[in-house]
C-alpha cells in the first residue's frame, strides 16, 4: 500500500495528520507517523488509535512511498542523510521546510521532491497551502499531493521564486494578522473601560467578518474603507494614521522575514 509517512509530529505534522484523517482523504491504515521523542509518538498514537507509528525515521522510510518532512529546516539535512540510504529511490519526498530550496533537497535525494508550505489556518479548513513540485515529480505523485492538501483547505501551485513572498502572506500571515488583532484590541482596551477579553473578542470577530466581506463582495480594501469611513467621521482619522505609519512597519517586517527566510536552516 502507498502509505503516507509523516516525520515530525509537531505543530505542522500534528495538523496534517489530524486534517488528513478527519477529512477522510486518508484512512487510519494509510498513515505512518514518527517523531524524535517518545512523548510525541505516544501523543499521536493516543489521538489516533490504530495509526501506524514508526519508532525511527528509517523504519518509516522503509514503510512509506510518500514521505512528508515536517521537521524544522535545520533538521532536514540530518533526517534526509539518515533515511535516503535506506530508500529505494522511487519515493516522493514532500518537504515543508521554509527556506530549504529544491536544489538543496535534490542534492540530498535525487528522486521526486516537492516543497509544500501549509498554513496553521488549515486546522479549521481555511487558508491556502502552497505547492512547488520539483522537475522529477510525475503527474500521479503531483496529483496525489495536491489532493491530500486540498482536503484541508485551498492549494495554490507556485514557482519556487514566488515562494518566499507567498509564504509570508499565506503561512506567516496568520501570525502577522494575529499580532495586528492583538495590538488593535489592546489599544482599544487601554483607551477605554472595555475589558481586554471583550476587546479581543470584538477585534477577532471583526477581522473574520472583514475578510469574509472582502472575499464575498470582491471589493478592494480601499472600496471597503470608503464605505466605512464616513466623511468627517471617526474611521477616517484612524485609517489616515495607519496609512501613514504602517507601510514602514510592514516594509521592515517583510524585509526582516525575507532575510531570515534566506538564512534559515543554514
Ligand atoms: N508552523 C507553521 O505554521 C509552519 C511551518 N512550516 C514548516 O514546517 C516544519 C515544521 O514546523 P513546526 O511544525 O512549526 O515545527 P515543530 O517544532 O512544532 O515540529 C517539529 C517536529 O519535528 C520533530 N523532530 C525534530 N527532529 C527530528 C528528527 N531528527 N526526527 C524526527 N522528528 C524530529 C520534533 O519532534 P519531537 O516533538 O518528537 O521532539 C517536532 O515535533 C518546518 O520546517 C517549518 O518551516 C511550514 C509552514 C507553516
Ligand atoms: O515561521 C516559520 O518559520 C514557519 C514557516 C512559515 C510559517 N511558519
Amino acid at each position: 500500500m502507498d502509505c503516507i509517512g509523516v516525520i515530525g509530529y509537531g505543530h505542522m505534522g500534528g495538523m496534517l495528520v489530524n486534517g488528513f484523517l478527519s477529512s477522510g482523504v486518508l484512512g487510519i491504515d494509510e498513515v505512518v507517523v514518527t517523531s524524535k521523542s517518545r512523548e510525541s509518538r505516544d501523543a499521536c498514537a493516543a489521538a489516533w488509535p490504530g495509526i501506524g507509528i514508526a519508532r525511527a525515521n528509517g523504519e518509516l522510510a522503509r514503510r512509506c512511498r510518500t514521505i512528508i518532512l515536517a521537521v524544522r529546516p535545520q533538521e532536514v539535512t540530518e533526517v534526509l542523510r539518515e533515511i535516503v540510504p535506506l530508500m529505494d529511490g522511487d519515493e516522493h519526498i514532500v518537504s515543508l521546510a521554509a527556506g530549504i530550496g529544491l536544489a538543496e533537497l535534490e542534492g540530498l535525494f535525487s528522486g521526486s521532491v516537492t516543497r509544500v508550505v501549509p498554513t496553521i489556518s488549515s486546522t479549521v479548513g481555511q487558508g491556502t497551502t502552497l505547492i512547488c513540485h520539483g522537475r522529477q515529480v510525475g503527474m500521479h505523485d503531483a496529483l496525489r499531493v495536491e489532493g491530500l492538501f486540498s482536503s484541508i483547505g485551498n492549494v495554490m501551485l507556485v514557482e519556487e521564486e514566488e515562494l518566499p513572498a507567498a509564504t509570508i502572506l499565506s503561512s506567516c500571515g496568520p501570525g502577522l494578522l494575529a499580532a495586528v488583532i492583538e495590538e488593535l484590541a489592546d489599544a482599544a482596551a487601554r483607551a477605554s473601560g472595555l475589558s481586554a477579553d471583550r476587546a479581543l473578542q470584538l477585534a477577532t470577530e471583526t477581522a473574520a467578518a472583514t475578510a469574509a466581506y472582502l472575499r464575498e463582495t470582491g471589493e478592494t480594501p480601499g472600496d471597503l474603507i470608503g464605505r466605512v469611513a464616513t466623511g468627517g467621521g471617526v474611521t477616517e482619522v484612524g485609517v489616515k494614521g495607519i496609512r501613514e505609519r504602517l507601510p514602514e512597519v510592514f516594509d521592515e517586517a517583510v524585509a526582516a522575514m525575507l532575510e531570515r527566510y534566506g538564512a534559515v536552516g543554514k
